[in-house]
């Protein structure tokens, strides 16, 4: 049998990668990673403000260069084999457009406007809109909110298209419709990026956008112009129909078949979000529990709709019939800050150094400061006394959003060291984690295993046996160096007709686990204790 391949691309908040891999083995026959050049600038965002933005452009040069790059050194039979391609972004990460579907910060007049880019997942310029949305969901006929855990989030798509429509005319002017990144960038490979006739994932519109087949698709116009009569014409100017990754969107462009190397017979599967492909990826099953655990974590759980379509799960980020695999349920929880905690920490340790003793100092300090705040909080006993944190240094995302919330650390003396303060951030993101895996078992949704993928999944076995240990359940990290990556690309296994279904997709390609970590009974007991303090400091400052 010849070997057919696919590459699977993942759009993450840092960098974007691609591999390629065989469809019939998921042998990985080339890889490349891009980091968006302006984005490591730090252009576009203001994170005091929590304004992060992402220019287009370092989106499609990160497309270019990471599937050519990931096709460099392969063979001539692996360039000619290959059948498809899937995508996958961060979301809700939406941007306008104008009626070609063409981003308007890729026009001369927009192309230093952040308001004409891509507004990240974890933008949260849109609190007060996720707000209003909210109160008039809860008082209309149809809650749309019902089926995204009752509570809209200023990190989605109609709070973050209010709020650019409301503060910037020429946006306003501009904007024919809005689209999300997963959604553009398979559309920009097809050549059709029309807003009106690309076809939309439904694991965005679904988690995202409000959209549901009860409500015919979007919320209603009365609904939208009622939220605000700027939101006009606007459902028109989106979409009714939503489409599973398991189908195509398209094939590819001549004029991307002839940038990247390949056939125009090459399929374009639809688009889905990072944290649904990674599922995938790391060979998800009913009530697998699959956190992606990176800058903030992503929780997927998966279930059949017959046993659980009819609840409706309080205070996650949805619950949508196909966002990860189609006739499934897809439910989505997660914090949106995880790695990102540490990192601030870092940061707040490097800053002065940088300061005071320059860039190389700093960043030879940086490349070990994790690691080791690490191995020295390893060391430290576990005790019902600790330092007590809360990891909403980004606001939380689930269980119940609120992302105007902030982080504390509670308990310190002057005996505090640098690794008891990283040792309670870690500790704060895993209470953080246990937290939503309760909310799904309160809501009757049973937790059968858990498996980890991402970075610190990968790069940290002290967080995540901290993690174990805080969750008092073993959890299985995916072998997969790039789970989200190989997750597009089974996806794009079956929407090319490799493969019937997902689950035959994972069965031959999957690349199973390689580190299980194990809850310790003497860690996990005390853990009992200090996350019932986690719980108190959360409702102290939640309250306050
Ligand atoms: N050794 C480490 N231990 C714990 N966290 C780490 C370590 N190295 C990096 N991180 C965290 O990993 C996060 C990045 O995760 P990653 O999955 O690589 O990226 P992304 O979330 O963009 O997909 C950062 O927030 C960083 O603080
Ligand atoms: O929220 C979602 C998906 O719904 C993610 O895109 C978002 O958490 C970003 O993930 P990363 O931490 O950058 O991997």
């Amino acid at each position: 049998m010849t070997n057919s391949y696919v590459i699977g691309v993942d759009f993450g908040t840092d960098s974007v990668r691609a591999l390629v891999v065989n469809a019939q083995t998921g042998e990985t026959a080339g890889t490349h990673v891009h980091e968006y050049a302006r984005w490591k600038q730090g252009l576009y965002c203001n994170p005091a403000t929590s304004q992060f933005r992402q220019h287009p452009l370092d989106y499609l040069e990160g497309l270019e260069a990471t599937i050519t790059g990931a096709l460099a050194n392969v063979s001539e039979d692996v360039r000619k084999g290959v059948v498809g391609i899937s995508i996958d972004t961060t979301g809700s990460t939406p941007g306008p457009v104008d009626e070609t579907g063409l981003p308007l910060a890729l026009r001369p007049d927009f192309a230093e406007n952040p308001n004409g880019m891509f507004i990240l997942w974890k933008d949260h310029t849109a609190n007060a809109e996720a707000e209003e949305i909210n109160n008039l969901a809860h008082h209309w006929d149809t809650d749309y909110t019902k089926y995204v855990g009752g509570i809209y989030s200023s990190e989605w798509f109609w709070a973050k298209m209010l709020r650019t429509l409301r503060v910037d005319e020429a946006v306003r002017e501009h904007a024919f419709s809005w689209v999300e990144h997963c959604d553009w960038m398979s559309a920009v490979l097809t050549g059709n990026t029309n807003p009106l006739t690309l076809r939309r994932s439904r694991c965005a519109a679904g988690h995202k956008a409000l959209w549901h087949s009860e409500f015919d698709g979007l919320p209603s116009t009365e609904f939208l112009t009622k939220l605000d009569p700027l939101l006009g014409g606007m459902r028109e100017r989106l979409f009714t129909d939503t489409f599973t990754s398991d189908l195509p969107m398209g094939k590819l462009s001549a004029e991307w078949a002839d940038k990247l190397g390949l056939s125009t017979n090459v399929v374009v599967g639809v688009g889905a979000f990072d944290a649904h492909m990674g599922a995938i990826g790391a060979e998800i099953e009913p009530y697998a529990f699959v956190r992606i655990i990176g800058t903030s974590t992503c929780d997927i759980l998966m279930a059949p709709n017959e046993e659980i379509g009819h609840r409706l799960i309080r205070g996650i980020c949805g619950q949508v019939d196909g966002s990860v695999a189609p006739g499934m349920l897809g439910l989505e929880a997660g914090q949106s800050a995880f790695g990102d905690v540490y990192a601030w920490f870092a940061r707040l340790i490097t800053g002065p150094v940088r300061e005071l003793l320059g860039t190389e100092a700093a960043d030879a300090l940086s490349k070990q400061l994790i690691p080791h705040l690490s191995a020295q909080a390893a060391k430290l006993p576990v005790t019902e006394n600790d330092i007590v944190a809360l990891d909403w240094i980004n606001g939380r995302r689930t269980p119940d959003a609120n992302h105007t919330l902030k982080a504390a650390i509670s308990g310190l003396n002057l005996g505090t060291d640098a690794p008891a303060v990283f040792k309670a951030l870690v500790e704060a993101t895993a209470f953080g984690s246990r937290s939503i895996m309760e909310r799904f078992i309160e809501e009757g949704v049973p937790i059968k295993k858990v498996i980890a993928i991402g970075g610190v999944a990968k790069k940290s076995p002290f967080v995540m046996q901290t993690l174990a240990d805080v969750l008092n359940k073993p959890i299985q990290v995916a072998s997969a160096d790039q789970a989200c990556a190989l997750g597009a690309a089974m996806c794009a296994a079956v929407a090319a007709g490799v493969h019937p279904t997902m689950e035959a997709a994972q069965k031959a390609m999957g690349s199973g686990f390689d580190a299980e970590y194990h809850p310790r009974a003497e860690q996990a007991a005390i853990y009992e204790t200090l996350y019932q303090k986690y719980l108190k400091l959360g409702e102290f400052v939640e309250n306050k």
